[in-house]
């Protein structure tokens, strides 16, 4: 785009650095960690620059205010998404977060009113969530204060928030099935954002090579293979008149739809919704959670402060979403390790819808976009020392709550996480629910120094065990 060329006189052309064939400037990144390149880059460009990755012409979009002004002052302009290889090969276009146009309008609109149907209903999301946080303190109990991992059964645990909202059931423990499709989500996202398939969402020609998307596919055959079986099972037990779950309501329209060949109420589109809220539903929360478990056990001082708060707002008592607005110092602590965490380092893409000038810049229909969230959440001119981690700076000095806009961890705008709601209360329930029953403390030889970010698509805490002791 551009074509080295401005489009008139006064338009500036986007900087960025001379690609080189095939590659583009592939050759000047760490495929590791691609947001922190993309950061040093923004500072010789600016918040605005072009990037050839392999095939992929992207603009990068760095800083807060430059993504904001993206995002929500120009949202529909930046709504759009990409084609990704990988996402494309997964979804063929269909479900939410990979899809486009009038099918991403009917079933993100569709999915958004489902789940606040049933944060009314009979069970409120509250109640499953309140209900599989039981079962996580009785897991963590069992472990008698011995240091284990908690990766597994953390993303066991949220994947059955998920299947308790899509199919209206939990899994036990020790059901094989449920590890399965924890660790399914988990590595199939860890391929994913592999530098191997980046390569392969980036350049055609590597496709031929052997790489990563092949495990990722058998692992979505798997994963698909059991939620078609089970939305089929719903399908035979279906009552219009008593719907339990978000498959349920589906299906019910999918029914009602059945005459219209113009529908967007076929099983396609149903799994690949179902496929993304796992997947995106997943590891998201769970790698926000052993972050914040991992932090609080490396910072014993803010751990006891929390404690506190809990003892004095909820003593003993079921913790409650309405319990947040009288606990300023806990909500300040998620807050901040949801901005330290950056779990999403690099957003998903973005692509313009029309032909837009931006700041100055002309940016073509159809242009593949970075909103970059790591520039955002660690910008320098709205955190002060944006990496260490440091709840005060969302307190104010009467020790109440303040808010930062540039808080952004479910990015902003019309593609902003449909799952915001569910997964910040989540994060509530689950660590006011451990910390209220349970002091963390690190492993042996496990300091602040090496609580650090894995690689991959999302970026939870390198594997640790952690020690849960019970307070009473
Ligand atoms: C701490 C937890 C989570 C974080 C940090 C997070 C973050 C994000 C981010 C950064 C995006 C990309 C937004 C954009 O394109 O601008 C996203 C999209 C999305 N998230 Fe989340 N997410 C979380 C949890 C969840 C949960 C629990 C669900 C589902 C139940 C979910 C479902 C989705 C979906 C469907 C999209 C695609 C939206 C669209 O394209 O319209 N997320 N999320």
């Amino acid at each position: 785009f551009n074509n080295g060329t401005d489009r008139s006189s006064n338009m500036k052309i986007i900087p960025g650095p001379r690609p080189l064939p095939i590659i583009g400037n592939l050759h000047m990144m760490d495929l590791r960690k691609i947001h922190k390149s993309l950061v040093e880059m923004s500072e010789i460009y600016g918040p605005i620059y072009r990037i050839h990755l392999g095939n992929i012409k992207a603009v990068v979009l760095s800083g807060y205010e430059t993504v904001k002004d993206a995002l929500v002052n120009h949202a529909d302009e930046f709504s759009e998404r990409p084609v990704v290889q990988i996402f494309e090969d997964i979804h063929h276009g269909f479900g939410i977060a990979f899809s486009r146009g009038n099918n991403w309008k009917t079933m993100r609109r569709f999915t958004l009113s489902t789940l606040r149907d049933f944060g009314m209903g009979k069970r409120s999301l509250e109640e499953r969530i309140a209900e599989e946080c039981r079962f996580l303190i009785q897991y963590f109990e069992l472990q008698k204060g011995e240091p284990f991992n908690v990766s597994l059964v953390l993303n066991s645990t949220v994947t059955n928030v998920i299947t308790s909202v899509v199919f209206g059931s939990r899994f036990d423990y020790d059901n094989p099935l449920l590890f399965r499709l924890a660790s399914l989500v988990n590595e199939t996202l860890k391929l994913i954002g592999s530098p191997k398939t980046l390569l392969y969402n980036m350049v055609p020609a590597f496709r031929f090579l052997p790489g990563d998307h092949k495990p990722i596919m058998k692992n979505i055959y798997e994963l698909q293979s059991f939620l078609r079986k089970t939305f089929l099972d719903h399908l035979q037990k279906l009552d219009r008149d008593d719907q339990r779950s978000f498959t349920d309501a589906f299906l019910v329209r999918q029914q009602q739809e059945k005459e219209d060949p113009n529908s967007y109420f076929h099983d396609n589109n149903l799994i690949s919704v179902l496929t993304t809220l796992l997947m995106a539903g997943t590891e998201t929360t769970a790698g926000t959670l052993r972050w914040g478990l991992l932090l609080m056990a490396v910072y014993p001082e803010i751990q006891s402060k929390v404690q506190e708060e809990i003892e004095r707002v909820i003593g003993t008592a079921q913790p409650r979403i309405e319990h947040r607005k009288q606990m300023p110092y806990t909500d300040a602590i998620i807050h901040e390790i949801q901005r330290f965490a950056n779990i999403v380092p690099l957003n998903l893409p973005h692509e313009t819808t029309v032909d837009i000038t931006f700041k100055g810049y002309f940016i073509p229909k159809g242009t593949y976009i970075i909103p970059l969230l790591e520039s955002v959440l660690r910008d320098k001119t709205q955190f002060e020392k944006p990496n260490e981690f440091d709840p005060q700076r969302f307190l104010d000095t009467d020790g109440k709550f303040v808010k930062q806009e540039a808080f952004m961890p479910f990015s902003a705008g019309r593609r902003i996480c449909l799952g915001a709601t569910l997964a910040k209360m989540e994060l509530f329930l689950f660590f006011v629910g451990l910390f209220q029953k349970f002091t963390f403390h690190p492993p042996p030889g496990v300091t602040r120094t090496n609580v650090l970010p894995d690689t991959g698509f999302t970026t939870p805490p390198q594997s640790q065990k952690i020690c849960a002791v019970p307070r009473f």
